[in-house]
């Protein structure tokens, strides 16, 4: 090699050389400005998520202060009486004067502070309500006049965050309350306290990172369900009477039914919405709506009742001048009622069949005509409510998490919605001849044109008219008693059992009224049944993981109505509630007898 072409070729090894040692260095800035960036945001979350736990525990302080003054100067003896009264009960002697507003509140906000050390429900006191209880003798003729109330978190209370779990929804004070607790303060009722969901809320466990998992009320080592999981567990527990939670495909029903109470989810758009905070904006195909909780129907009614006024209308003219038909909620005419115990492909436990079953011949003996009813469809609807709540593949609901740390219930959900899309498509392919839920569960679909939403609505359209006019018309039926999903599951089993929601979404989709009564408890021959689930497929081995270990657990049932129909459905609901109450009683004398529901809030 000659001097020149050594020379050049020096020179470009030393190039080289340069470039790529530049090219490395560039390469290690750039990742050490990332790693910086995100230890930065993960302290800056860090710093979000304890300064919220310290304002719950400040709320938790000032509370239990205000309660310690209280009882110095007033011993709190009708305590137990006074967590003992209905709803109904408790309206009365408050409107009579027999009940001042500051003994029920305090002896609830005492129970509140105790249940919450047990079950981790609260997210917060709300300390206005010691502000609006010096002033409520204004609202004397208020429906609720002087009722404590729970709210679930979403709901939006001026100067309080709505986090719904999610990191970067800290620190961003609402400027109004929602329509529905604006109503409810002007029919007297005390906005007291905020209850716990899961992360993001679109699952039925209840854990988050900022505030932690709420255990249920029967049973320590099971969840409280969700999202509306922390309601469930408080009013379960005595520490409210009535509140509100949210269902887009059975948050108020599901929790309930693990923490023996009623929930109630209306026909979207009968309760006012606005204010309701969800993690996306604009999904108008499964529709969410706020529902009452409580731990018997006629409360759930009479929220109703408070709830649908003028007021509402005038504050959220999307809901309808419909006002509750008192006459309709209190008839007692004989019922045709469809019932189906199971459906087609979705794991099902062995308590859900039999609280059916046996409310099905309580109904019977009373004198109501039960027709069987096959719900059609069930995989298509499923398919429909996946497009429809997920119609971005679920990056909405990761984009949400950004940044944020992720909660154990939700790893199965995250797990699933982080594939990549072409992947899902086309394990969703290989997958759907041989598992429905799991290929379901994959789909991925956007709409590209207006041309999809079009054709996704008009699917609902037509599997609507099938279930609902075709089925209920040709049968003639009032309403139809089905399943809801329990017992209560051991933690972080709601996200990898996505597979039963069509026990209760379907009712989202197709915007039926739908509410749960709790009937009876898991009995040892149930507890023995769940090796039958040993033979049903990856889900139902899921499943019986889930519930192993409920004797004991609370057994519920769901009432359905078509749209609109909503005080039948709690007519319905209340018709239950009576004869399991009624059978109770006479088993409860007969000794020997089956009991159907031991859960006494008294
Ligand atoms: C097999 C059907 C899957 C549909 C999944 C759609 C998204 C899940 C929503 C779950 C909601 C659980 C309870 C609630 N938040 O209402």
């Amino acid at each position: 090699m000659g001097f020149l072409e050594q020379f050049v070729h020096n020179g470009r090894a030393l190039l080289g050389h340069r470039s790529k040692a530049i090219l490395l260095s560039g390469a290690a800035c750039f990742g050490a400005v990332l790693l910086v960036q995100r230890v930065n945001s993960r302290r800056e979350q860090k710093k979000r998520i304890l300064e919220a736990q310290r304002r719950r525990e400040k709320s938790f302080q000032v509370a239990e202060r205000a309660l310690l003054e209280y009882k110095q100067s007033h011993p709190m003896t009708n305590a137990l009486y006074i967590l003992s009264l209905s709803l109904s009960e408790l309206t009365k002697q408050l409107q009579e004067s027999a009940l001042s507003p500051e003994e029920v509140f305090y002896t609830y906000l005492e129970k509140t502070l105790d249940v919450h050390q047990k079950l981790n429900c609260c997210t917060e006191i709300i300390l206005d309500s010691f502000e609006q209880l010096k002033t409520i003798g204004s609202c004397k003729r208020g429906i609720l006049y002087g009722v404590p109330l729970s709210l679930k978190e979403n709901l939006l209370l001026k100067n309080h965050d709505s986090s719904c779990g999610v990191v970067k929804y800290l620190n961003q004070p609402a400027d109004d309350d929602c329509v529905l607790v604006k109503v409810l303060k002007e029919q007297g009722a005390i906005p007291f306290v905020r209850t716990n969901f899961p992360q993001a809320l679109l699952n039925y466990d209840c854990s988050n990172p900022i505030y932690g998992q709420t255990l249920n009320p029967h049973n320590l080592q099971k969840t409280a369900g969700g999202s509306s999981g922390g309601e469930a567990a408080l009013i379960g527990a005595g520490g409210s009477v009535i509140g509100i939670g949210t269902d887009i495909g059975g948050s108020a029903r599901i929790p309930a039914s693990f923490c023996a109470i009623c929930g109630f989810k209306p026909t979207a758009g009968r309760l006012s919405s606005k204010g309701c905070k969800s993690i996306f904006r604009g999904q108008k195909t499964v529709l969410s709506t706020p529902g009452p909780m409580a731990r018997d129907v006629d409360s759930l009614a009479l929220f109703m009742k408070a709830e649908i006024c003028e007021q509402m209308v005038f504050l959220d003219p999307t809901t309808p001048l419909l006002p509750f038909d008192e006459g309709l909620y209190q008839s007692r005419n004989s019922l045709r009622i469809g019932y189906f115990d199971c459906i087609e492909q979705t794991p099902t436990s062995p308590s859900m069949t039999r609280g059916v079953q046996e409310v099905k011949a309580l109904l019977e003996q009373a004198g109501h005509t039960l027709v069987p009813f096959t719900p059609v469809r069930i995989l298509d609807m499923a398919e429909l409510m996946s497009k429809g709540a997920l119609a971005d593949g679920g990056a909405t609901f990761l984009q949400q998490l950004e940044g944020s740390p992720v909660d154990p219930v939700l790893h199965a959900q995250v797990a699933m919605y982080r594939l990549p899309i072409c992947l899902r498509k086309v394990l969703a392919f290989i997958l759907k001849p041989f598992v429905s839920f799991p290929s379901i569960m994959l789909i991925y679909h956007s709409f590209r044109s207006a041309a999809g939403v079009w054709k996704l609505h008009a699917s609902i359209e037509v599997i609507f008219m099938r279930f609902s006019v075709s089925q209920w018309r040709r049968l003639n039926l009032d309403v139809v008693l089905c399943p809801i999903i329990g017992p209560a599951f051991n933690f972080c089993y709601c996200g990898k059992l996505m597979s039963m929601v069509p026990h209760s979404m379907t009712y989202n989709l197709l915007n039926f009224c739908a509410g749960v009564v709790p009937v009876s408890t898991v009995t040892e021959e149930d507890e023995r049944n769940l090796c039958h689930l040993d033979k049903g497929g990856w889900f139902n081995r899921v499943l019986k993981k889930a519930i192993t270990g409920g004797v004991g657990l609370p057994v519920a049932v769901q009432c359905v109505a078509l749209p609109w129909h909503d005080e039948l459905c709690l007519r319905f609901m209340k018709e239950v509630e009576e004869l399991v109450k009624k059978a109770r009683k006479d088993e409860g004398a007969n000794a020997n007898g089956k009991v159907y529901l031991i859960y006494d809030f008294h």
